[in-house]
């Protein structure tokens, strides 16, 4: 099942650089994971804004679910979740 996943990321400003990074290189690692794995498909920075775009294939919302509160910057992140569906003028075969 696909999903659209919009992450907006506030870390707080107060927040020490060290741990900052850390949270970074450790959210880093977990999304190039989930890409290998095919359950990240798509990962875009939104222009102009600390922000992603995401496409996930997972079984559906209790899956994704466990994926997005697991990730490191998931307390510092505001998230919309959006479940898509084929659309019938698709030419893509692998759109599910
Ligand atoms: O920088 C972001 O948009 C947050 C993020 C998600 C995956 C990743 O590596 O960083």
């Amino acid at each position: 099942m696909l999903f659209h996943v919009q992450m907006d990321v506030r870390l707080p400003h107060d927040l020490p650089d060290e741990t900052a990074s850390a949270l970074k290189q450790k959210e880093r690692e977990r999304a190039e994971r989930l890409q290998r794995e095919g359950k990240w498909r798509h990962l875009w920075r939104v222009a102009g804004r600390y922000a992603n775009v995401s496409i996930f294939d997972v079984s559906g919302p209790q899956e994704l679910h466990e994926i997005l509160s697991g990730l490191p910057l998931f307390p510092f992140m505001d998230i919309a979740v959006t479940p898509l569906c084929r659309h019938p003028s698709s030419v893509h075969a692998d759109d599910r």
